[in-house]
């Protein structure tokens, strides 16, 4: 049986990367976009980065980038992986591919089954897709749930991930329900907007690690 993988995003602080590392993380997020409250600078990522162990995958993630600050930002941070979350085309994240030779996801919201099937332009140019809530303030990280029937008995043509308001408490039911391959969560995981709850991060690998177990 594949392992689940287990993002844990938007972190910003040495404690939060050390605490998702050590419950057993397969991914960590780092935000790069700055009206979030887990935005991180270049320079403060690639610090954030140094102290993630080779075993685990550091996505830097970006809305909307312009090419030359996308190119500064790889140089500097050396993530693992690239989510990008914004109106990036299939043409760009194909370019991406070719040129950096990393893995790179795109995070599409999901409100309906026409959603999921236009994600599938992707297909070729993004390693990975990540169904993410559709509505919310931010591009990503409103802690609100999509609507899982829509994943149940969906035929999924290339990797995958679930995110969108998950938890420790709810992400058992999320694998259960989806099969979804990889988990991701952020703002349940915190105790305030940006700052995180390192029981949470410790709660939800838990959790994550025995639905599969069980599965
Ligand atoms: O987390 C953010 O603040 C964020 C801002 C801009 C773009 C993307 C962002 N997060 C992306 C993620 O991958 C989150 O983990 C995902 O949206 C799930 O978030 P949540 O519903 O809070 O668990």
């Amino acid at each position: 049986m594949p392992e689940t993988l287990i993002k844990i995003c938007g972190l910003t602080t040495p404690d939060a990367v050390d605490a998702a590392v050590d419950a057993g993380a397969t991914h960590i997020g780092l935000v790069h976009f700055e009206p979030s409250p887990r935005h991180l600078s270049i320079g403060d990522a690639a610090k954030l980065r140094a102290r993630a162990p080779a075993e685990v995958k550091v996505v830097l993630l970006t809305v909307n980038m312009q090419p030359q600050e996308t190119a500064i930002a790889l140089q500097d941070v050396q993530p693992d992986v690239l989510q990008l979350h914004g109106a990036e085309t299939p043409e760009w994240l194909g370019l991406l591919k070719d040129k950096t030779k990393m893995e790179i996801w795109k995070a599409v919201g999901v409100k309906d089954r026409t959603a999921l099937e236009k994600a599938q332009r992707f297909k070729g140019s993004a390693h990975r897709l990540l169904y993410d809530a559709a509505q919310g303030a931010l591009p990503g990280g409103n802690g609100l749930l999509l609507d899982w029937r829509l994943l149940m008995n969906y035929h999924h043509t290339m990797p995958w991930g679930l995110a969108g308001g998950l938890n420790a408490e709810n992400v058992a039911d999320a694998i259960r329900y989806t099969g979804a391959p990889l988990v991701d969560a952020s703002s349940g995981l915190e105790s305030a907007p940006g700052v995180k709850d390192t029981a949470k991060i410790r709660a939800f690998c838990k959790a994550a690690l025995a639905a599969k177990a069980a599965a």
